[in-house]
């Protein structure tokens, strides 16, 4: 099964691309519905987050404020650090189920699209990577425009994360989405052409499963030889 990494900034445009992955019949886990799922009332993250940041975050209902929540960790780095620290393990157990429910379905090609991919060092589960990049200026737009947010609360969380131009130079790949929708469609058709397409037989040896054979084939060989001299 091929994974594969689609990552970007807040608002950069990730859950647009994961639309047209979906609406092309590609399946997709998305960490921020894994991340919602693992902070509901009674689960095992509710209960250690609630432990942590205290009942005031509860609404009346005993779900967690997330608006609350989220201006309390983004405008505080050892706050947000400390969230991310307790929610880590539920998420990234939560999207190993998500890919092994689709393994089991015999997807041969799954999407990842996981925000916080690089920060939470879960890049090294994808092949190829995906950077949805923006420009700042269109992205701070973007997201003040969906968010309705001021500009200082949305400069505080495009801050939270790793710099986009960083993420941009980790990528195998790299959509530009400064431009309008019809832009970002005519990069897409080209992604998907290139990440539908069988490996070539030099990629397939340099990847971890050819390699895995490669040293496989090789220590059955010595493992013949030895046994016929
Ligand atoms: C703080 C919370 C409650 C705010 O909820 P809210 O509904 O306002 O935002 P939502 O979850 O829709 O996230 C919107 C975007 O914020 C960014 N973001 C979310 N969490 C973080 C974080 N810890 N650090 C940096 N950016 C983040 C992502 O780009 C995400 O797509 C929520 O984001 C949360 O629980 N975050 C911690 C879990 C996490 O790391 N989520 C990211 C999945 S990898
Ligand atoms: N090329 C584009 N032109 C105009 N608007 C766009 C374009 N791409 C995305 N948008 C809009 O920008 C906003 C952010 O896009 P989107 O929600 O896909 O970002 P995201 O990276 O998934 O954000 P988050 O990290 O918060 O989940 C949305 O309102 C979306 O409709």
């Amino acid at each position: 099964m091929r994974i594969v990494g689609l990552t970007g900034g807040i608002a950069s445009g990730k859950s647009t691309v994961s639309n047209l992955f979906k609406a092309h019949g590609i399946p997709i886990v998305d960490a921020d519905i894994v991340a919602r799922n693992v902070l509901k009332k009674g689960t095992g993250g509710w209960k250690k987050v609630v432990a942590a940041f205290g009942e005031d975050i509860l609404l009346e209902n005993g779900e967690v404020d997330r608006a609350k929540l989220g201006q309390i960790v983004f405008s505080d780095p050892g706050r947000r650090q400390l969230l991310n620290r307790l929610l880590a393990p539920f998420i990234s157990r939560g999207i190993l189920m998500e890919v092994l429910k689709l393994w089991i379905k015999g997807c041969s090609i799954i999407v990842l699209d996981v925000p916080l991919l690089f920060e939470a060092k879960m890049d090294k589960w994808t092949k190829p990577i995906v950077v949805v990049w923006v420009d700042p200026k269109t992205q701070l737009q973007r997201l003040m425009i969906r968010d309705g947010s001021m500009e200082e609360d949305a400069k505080s969380r495009i801050n939270a994360q790793m710099s986009l131009d960083l993420k941009r130079s980790q990528a195998d790949i790299v959509i530009d989405n400064t431009g309008s929708l019809e832009a970002l469609h005519e990069q897409f058709q080209k992604v998907l052409t290139q990440i539908t397409r069988p490996l070539t037989w030099t990629e397939f040896m340099l990847s971890r499963k050819g390699a895995f054979l490669t040293l496989f084939s090789i220590f059955v060989g010595v493992a013949i030889c030895k046994r016929s001299s």
